[in-house]
């Protein structure tokens, strides 16, 4: 019995003109739904995208206060003073950090004062317990006489209220990420909750008959399935969990119920395999009734065939082709950027390097050519060389677990030579 998953005609052959990646990204960027916002506690807005600008409520220092452990003065008293010619001043109380009192400092005098204490209205500056001796020479600390051994600057170890952030100044802006360096300054203004576009809901399906989990018995055809580990963990390095996350056999009918059955209850569905031109290629051929869903060749190595576009379901479908290296980098050219575009994210490109290649390698004619690579640093800066053979990338999944970036090799370039220098993409481990 053939097992053809659909009888009949469909189209056999993928668009021979090839679009450029960056006007597949653009289609992709022009349609692809918007995310809501959504109100969090700042605990739980990491990795979000902040919905709105955020100003200061309040200032950074909120007042002027004591960067030392010393004693808060006013710098004329002190002009003359040196460890020759030292001047003794009263102290005349006591701040710590969290008192609310004011003492006053009349001329001549002083009042201890400990990091982070606001700083008396009548004092100007702070001299550090180190730079003075008490009345004891056991003790650093004065009672009622302390004697300072230099002449401070006016101001000196002084904070002063709003020098770091003004009141009303922008902390952050719509579009930003808010990791943990961004959410400590947004507490430290008092701020509690943030509006941030709602996180992505992912499901991923990773399609193909030949597919086994990893560790099971294999009989000859059958290979452990590896597309939907890279799928889920690259989602998860984006700040994502998967909603779902299945395997399929190549069969039309069963990839249809389980996009109906996602149908409402997630944002994004990934796919891989089954885009080519092959009898089998079971998610082209079930993705032909969409009519917002196109399927696409773009100019690219690899990563070539795409079906992407929104679900009559509502969805938006990325389906990737199933080749380990192949999903990988459309992964990191299309889905990543449309990930981060849905939350709002300004930024969406990765940051390119220069590096030079160790060694040369041969271009793609026509396409851009994403070549797995590992980086190295070295005297000149960074260098790198293939984490695969660039004659065969596609499928080489093992080398490509090496790698820790894309090297970029623009299509009208040609072969690169050793020395040469090349753009490359960092994406990690
Ligand atoms: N006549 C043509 N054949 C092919 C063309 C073409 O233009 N004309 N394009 C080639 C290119 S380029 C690619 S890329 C692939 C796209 O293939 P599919 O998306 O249909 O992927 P499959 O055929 O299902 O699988 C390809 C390959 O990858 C392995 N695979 C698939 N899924 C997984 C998984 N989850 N884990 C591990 N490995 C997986 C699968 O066993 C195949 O070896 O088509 C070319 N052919
Ligand atoms: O375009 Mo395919 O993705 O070369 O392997």
């Amino acid at each position: 019995m053939s097992d053809t998953p659909v009888e009949g005609s469909f189209r056999a052959e993928l668009p021979r003109t090839a679009l450029a990646p960056e006007a597949h990204l653009s289609w992709i960027l022009a349609r692809i739904p918007a995310l809501p916002a959504v109100e969090l506690p700042l605990r739980d807005a990491r990795g979000h995208t902040l919905a709105q600008e955020v100003t200061a409520p309040l200032p950074l220092p909120l007042w002027d206060n004591s960067a030392m452990d010393g004693y808060a003065v006013r710098a004329a008293d002190l002009k003359s003073a040196s460890a020759a010619h030292p001047v003794t001043l009263r102290v005349c109380g006591e701040v710590a950090a969290g008192s609310a009192e004011d003492p006053p400092v009349p001329v001549a005098s002083a009042v201890r004062i400990m990091t982070g204490a606001p700083l008396p209205s009548a004092a100007d500056t702070v001299v550090p317990v180190e730079h003075t001796r008490g009345e004891d020479r056991e003790q650093a600390w004065a009672a009622a006489h302390v004697t300072v051994l230099c002449a401070p600057h006016p101001g000196a170890n002084v904070r002063t209220q709003g020098e770091d952030v003004a009141h009303g100044a922008v902390l952050a802006g719509a579009g930003d990420e808010l990791g943990a360096r961004r959410l400590a300054a947004l507490a430290a203004a008092g701020i509690e909750r943030v509006s941030v576009r709602r996180l992505p809901r992912v499901a991923v399906i990773a399609t193909g008959s030949e597919l086994r989990k990893p560790g099971e018995t294999l009989r000859r055809g059958q290979i452990p399935e590896s597309n939907s580990v890279l799928l889920q963990s690259l989602l998860a390095e984006n700040g994502i969990t998967a909603t779902a996350v299945t395997v399929s056999a190549d069969n039309v009918s069963g990839f249809r119920s389980r996009l109906a059955e996602l149908e409402g209850e997630v944002d994004i569905i990934i796919t891989t395999g089954g885009v080519g031109p092959g009898r089998h290629d079971i998610v082209r051929i079930a993705l032909e009734s969409e009519p917002d869903v196109i399927a696409a060749r773009i100019a690219v190595r690899p990563g070539q065939p795409q079906c992407t576009g929104q679900l009559a379901g509502g969805a938006w479908m990325f389906a990737l082709p199933g080749n380990p290296v192949s999903a990988a980098v459309s992964f990191e050219l299309f889905v990543r950027p449309a990930l981060l575009a849905v939350q709002g994210r300004t930024v969406i490109e990765r940051p390119r390097v220069a590096t030079t290649a160790e060694v040369p390698w041969r271009g793609v004619a026509g396409r851009l050519q994403v070549l797995p690579v590992r980086v190295a640093a070295g005297k000149e800066g960074l260098r790198c060389r293939p984490a695969v053979d660039p004659s065969g990338v596609s499928h080489a999944v093992g080398g490509h677990g090496a790698a820790d970036g894309y090297a970029l090799v623009p299509a009208d370039r040609g072969d690169v030579a050793a020395g040469e220098r090349v753009d490359v993409i960092l994406v990690g481990p």
